[in-house]
């Protein structure tokens, strides 16, 4: 728990200042307790050994403005700490959106999207006890402590240290049970994951369990990973309260030791009355502390293992290293792209996605890629966005192998129209700026009719200022592929890869994306990762992939006339034999 609190606190350092004057808030409150109980133990010494008031009034008066005093610290120290956590948990926030924009979609996308919404919406929150409370508790209360039995070692050593040893019993048994809680914990993490994970996946796939009338089965199986965790967060309060009631039970045993302690030694002689006031005050102030602990403690159980979440991908390396500073200048526009013998297996699979795939493709030229469903077209893109990188092999554009671009460099210079367009939640004018913010307003309208996309702009409610949903969904498919065509007309880079850009098209629609397909691709290097046999006919060159490699190359007549794999693919998709 330790490596977590440091690494949250470690993102704002301000925090450890503020944790330091938390800390001393806190030992102030226990200072104004230790004094009143003081004050309270010399006025009972007082009563009981004359009939005097008049030099009562002081210490009462002096009890009175310590609880004043203690009242504006502990409002002081309340309004301060959830501004601590406040500020640590924006930049842990911040942190982990860097973190996974750091992974990219290789690495993010072996993570389920409900596990990572939790962590960054849900684990964030609970983090307020933990910062704010819990870590300058655990400061205050054993120093409080120390503090406080001082008072009780100088007028009876042994009930001091009695009183000593059975508070700090307290946060030892916590330590000591930290594995216990922290095994029990996780699986309540887990299992809270997994439960939200289920419950995301079942509301996004709604449509598709209606569809197959699985609704009733998926609704049982979530009803069972309820029960499962309700099981695991029981588990965990058990293990919570049983080392918590250890620390609890020190408290009466520690008092009824101190008195009667106490009381034994005032018996003999060897503790004034005095004395035995003062060990019936602090004895109590001793404990104090431990009591605020166990509250902090309580209010943080589920803090804990939310944490421990959270500095798990915040601790995740990046695959992908983006090492290269500055972008080396093109020497040639557009640029060539080579691939030399990659060589790549997706972390979760045995059989490699890309074995042995080799391919030149020269400045300015289209190449369109084709091959049955997993062949690994897809994959190509990946490693040259450097989503994931090669286990072998390399890439180059320019000349240059793609690790010497900055990562950002490197997308800079390939435009991507991807199978399936995401569109975020905003206007259709936001969506389209995201590929370039500067563009102006000609650029877009220049963009958006060379994608032949303003008719359907033009009939939308608001025009370019139309909303459109999370994920684009207020969008037909052949609408949103228009939109990523503009997005990459406005983005011009030189290199372009269109993966699968027809895919969501009706045959009326193919003919203008293609011809708005044709008007991006000119001056660019372009490679076409395609199923649809028809939008790669007009490809300078078609490579068929197999199992990872290229196993065929050429023009389409050509690679008709030579009767294999493409004839073959043709022949499937026409319904005419090969
Ligand atoms: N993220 C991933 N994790 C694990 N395996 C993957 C992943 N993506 C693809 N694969 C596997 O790698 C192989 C190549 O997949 P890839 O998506 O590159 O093929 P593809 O030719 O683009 O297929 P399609 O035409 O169906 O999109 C397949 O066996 C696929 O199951």
């Amino acid at each position: 728990m330790r490596s977590t609190i440091k690494l949250f606190l470690a993102l704002q350092p301000r925090a450890w200042v503020e944790i330091v004057g938390l800390v001393g808030l806190m030992l102030l409150v226990t200072a104004t307790y230790v004094g009143q109980g003081l004050l309270i133990a010399d006025l009972l010494s007082r009563v009981f050994s004359s009939n005097e008031i008049d030099g009562l009034l002081a210490p009462l008066a002096t009890i009175g403005v310590l609880q004043l005093a203690r009242i504006v610290l502990i409002v002081a120290k309340d309004s301060w700490a959830p501004r601590v956590s406040a500020r640590v948990k924006e930049a842990v926030r911040e942190r982990l959106t860097l973190k996974l924009m750091e992974i990219g979609p290789g690495q993010a996308q072996r993570m389920r999207t409900g596990d990572l919404q939790s962590t960054l919406v849900d684990y964030v929150e609970p983090l307020d006890p933990l910062v704010g409370r819990f870590v300058p508790t655990v400061v205050a209360s054993v120093m409080g402590s120390c503090l406080a039995s001082v008072y009780v070692v100088a007028v009876d050593p042994a009930v001091g240290l009695v009183v000593l040893a059975c508070a700090l019993l307290a946060p030892l048994s916590k330590a000591a049970g930290e594995r216990w809680i922290k095994e029990r914990g996780n699986r309540w993490m887990v299992s809270y994951r997994g439960m939200y994970a289920e419950s995301l996946d079942a509301v996004q796939g709604m449509a598709t369990l209606k569809a197959f009338n699985a609704s009733g089965r998926r609704g049982r199986e979530l009803a069972a990973r309820g029960e499962a965790f309700c099981r695991d967060s029981i588990r965990l309060m058990v293990a919570w309260c049983g080392t918590s009631s250890i620390g609890a039970l020190m408290v009466p045993i520690g008092t009824t030791a101190a008195v009667g302690l106490g009381a034994w030694h005032a018996a003999t002689g060897s503790v004034s009355v005095a004395g035995l006031f003062t060990i019936l005050m602090l004895s109590r102030e001793t404990f104090r502390p431990m009591h605020e602990l166990e509250s902090a403690y309580h209010a943080a159980y589920q803090a804990i293992p939310a944490g421990r979440a959270v500095a798990d991908v915040l601790r995740i390396e990046p695959h992908v290293q983006d090492t290269a500073t500055t972008a080396p200048a093109l020497r040639q526009t557009p640029p060539g792209l080579e691939f030399r013998d990659l060589r790549f297996c997706y972390p979760t699979r045995r059989a490699p996605a890309l074995d042995g795939f080799s391919l030149v493709v020269a400045p300015g030229e289209r190449v369109a890629i084709v091959g049955r469903s997993g062949a690994g077209k897809s994959t190509v893109l990946g490693l040259l966005m450097r989503y994931f990188d090669a286990d072998a092999g390399s890439i180059r554009i320019d000349g240059r192998d793609i690790r010497e671009f900055p990562l950002a460099g490197l997308r800079s210079l390939v435009g991507v129209v991807a199978q399936d367009t995401y569109l975020f939640h905003g206007t259709v004018r936001e969506n389209l700026l995201l590929a370039r913010p500067d563009a102006t307003d000609e650029e877009i309208r220049r963009a958006v009719a060379a994608a032949q996309a303003v008719d359907f702009i033009s009939r939308l409610p608001q025009g370019f200022e139309t909303v459109v949903g999370e994920r684009g969904l207020k969008l037909s498919g052949g609408e949103r592929q228009r939109i990523a065509i503009a997005r990459a007309l406005l983005k011009d880079a030189p290199v372009l890869v269109l993966d699968e850009p027809t895919s969501s098209i009706d045959a009326a629609n193919e003919a203008e994306i293609t011809q708005a397909l044709g008007d991006l691709t000119r001056g660019r290097t372009t490679v076409v990762i395609a199923h649809r046999l028809s939008t790669v006919r007009d490809a300078d060159r078609i490579v068929v992939m197999d199992s990872g490699r290229v196993v065929e190359l050429g023009s389409h007549p050509d690679l008709l006339a030579r009767k294999g794999f493409y004839a073959e693919l043709v022949a499937t998709q026409t319904g005419t034999p090969a």
